[in-house]
């Protein structure tokens, strides 16, 4: 396998033959089977707090789109919920597919969504990196949002109007004043499971804290996201028309609600 992706001969099935730990027994994502999830009454409000002025570039990894964070002083953060400590916001983006009936990572009772919110954060209390954080294994902390397909979501126009601008993999735009709230739905309830990053190299370090409500996106503003290439400037134009792992064992892993 060249450099791993989310085709045929390079996707999700194939990343176990660089990085074995793809069969690990925390991977994510997984399926919410709701009613195997367990309320837990020490679960406590999520509390994210972000400073607007954080955000500064947007950018085309080639794997995703994302918009990435000043993490070097604690000005965006995310404390609360099942988390103990201060988690640092370090960067968003998204997952989604090649077409409106599926996209999102994580499933609930095997529903797809059409595309799923990352929000990154890194746990600044206890390392001193970011690097550091992503090999430990309480070191990451991500909120999944779901977007179902409905009306188009002016929030998410602020991301999807500026994609024309970093259509090639390794383009990144200045891209502040921008707080990621504004993609949250009203409600902040939420599951949360300990499992992985969903990508190379698939790190076992993250706790989720899979939102229930879903925000909505509509199909246009999806297909601009499709219309981002996985290519550089110098190789054959290929979109990148899905980007999302299925879901993975459980492994005896329990999930829990608030
Ligand atoms: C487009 C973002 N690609 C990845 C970039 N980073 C990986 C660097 O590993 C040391 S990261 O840790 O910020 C994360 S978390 C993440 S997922 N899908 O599990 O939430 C993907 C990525
Ligand atoms: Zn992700």
């Amino acid at each position: 396998m060249l450099h791993w992706g989310y085709d045929e001969h390079n996707g999700p099935a194939h990343w176990k033959e660089v990085f074995p730990v793809a069969n690990g027994d925390r991977q994510s994502p997984i399926d919410i089977k709701t009613e195997e999830t367990k309320y837990d009454p020490s679960l406590r409000p999520l509390n994210p707090s972000y400073d607007p002025a954080s955000a500064k570039i947007i950018l085309n990894n080639g794997h995703s789109t994302s918009v990435e964070f000043d993490d070097t002083v604690n000005k965006s953060v995310l404390t609360g919920g099942p988390l103990s400590g201060t988690y640092r916001l370090r960067q968003i983006h998204f997952h989604w597919g090649s077409n409106d009936e599926a996209g999102s990572e994580h499933t609930v009772d095997g529903m797809k969504y059409a595309a799923e919110l990352h929000v990154v954060h890194w746990n600044a209390e206890k390392y001193s990196s970011f690097v550091e954080a992503a090999c430990q294994s309480d070191g990451l902390a991500v909120m999944a949002v779901f977007l179902k397909i409905g009306e188009c979501n002016p929030q998410l126009n602020k991301i999807t109007d500026r994609l024309d601008t970093i259509r090639i993999k390794g383009k990144k735009a200045l891209f502040t004043n921008f707080d990621p709230s504004c993609l949250l739905p009203k409600s902040l309830d939420y599951w949360t499971y300990f499992g992985s990053l969903t990508v190379p190299p698939l790190l076992e370090s993250v706790i989720w804290i899979v939102l229930r409500e879903p925000i909505s996106v509509c199909s246009e503003q999806l297909a601009k996201f499709r219309s981002l290439l996985s290519t550089a400037e110098d190789e054959v134009a290929c979109c990148l028309l899905r980007n999302f792992r299925p879901p993975q064992p459980l492994r005896g892993r329990e999930v829990r609600r608030n």
